[in-house]
């Protein structure tokens, strides 16, 4: 079974706080999402192996460790997904970036494709499906199925606020995926929202609302 990582680091909580406030504007709101992706993405490649090298100081030659060259890949679950990746991207500038297209159907909460363009060797990546709401756990279930049937193996789902119901979810239907995850909340409401959550992560990053 996948397991689940709340990261309780103070700096995550803090910031993710202030995500959540109704009177916190667009900009605010991209920056700080931008930044716990950046904060998560610094736990989540804790186990990225790493290799010796030898190099030279300006005082003397010595041994010290680099990234041992696993491939990361980072997908984000369109539109609120994309608020996540420069985040992650600043500590990774390698990764490769494959998008998902999901919207939620407002009536049947559930998710409906309409795009997805991945890197052509996602099979050899560690991939990183981020987005910052898992709340039925639909979007994030059809998202991870897709990656599969491209042939990935190996993958990690990372979002801010999840809802009981998504984590089940997702523990269900991909035991393999380890899920990291900012805070886990009460519940969802009739409408399929994570009470108390932040409302629509897409509608407050992009302004649609
Ligand atoms: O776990 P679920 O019940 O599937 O809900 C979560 C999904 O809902 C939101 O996207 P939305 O459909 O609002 O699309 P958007 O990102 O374009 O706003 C969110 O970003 C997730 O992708
Ligand atoms: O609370 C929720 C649930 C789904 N999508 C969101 O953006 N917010
Ligand atoms: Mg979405």
């Amino acid at each position: 079974m996948g397991n689940v990582f709340v990261l309780d680091h103070p700096l995550i909580q803090h910031k993710l706080t202030h995500i959540r406030k109704t009177e916190t504007g667009t900009k605010e709101f991209r920056e700080l999402v931008d930044e716990v992706a950046g904060l998560m993405a610094y736990e989540i490649t804790r186990d990225l192996p790493v290799m010796e090298v030898e190099i030279e100081t300006p005082v003397a030659k010595t041994k010290s460790n680099v990234l041992s060259g696993r491939k990361v890949g980072i997908i984000p679950i369109l539109r609120a997904g994309l608020g996540m990746v420069d985040g992650v991207l600043r500590h990774i500038p390698t990764a490769k970036v494959g998008h998902v297209g999901l919207y939620r159907d407002p009536e049947t909460l559930k998710p409906v494709e309409y795009y997805i363009k991945m890197p052509n060797d996602i099979e050899e990546r560690e991939l990183i499906v981020v987005d910052p709401m898992l709340a039925t756990g639909g979007s994030a279930e059809d998202a991870i199925t897709s990656l599969k049937k491209r042939g990935a193996k190996n993958i990690k789902l990372m979002c801010l606020i999840a809802a009981p119901e998504g984590v089940e979810q997702i523990k269900q239907a991909h035991p393999d995926v380890d899920i990291y995850l900012a805070a886990i909340d009460e519940k969802l409401n009739e409408k399929g929202y994570i009470v108390p959550g932040l409302g629509d992560a897409g509608d407050r990053l992009y302004g649609t609302k």
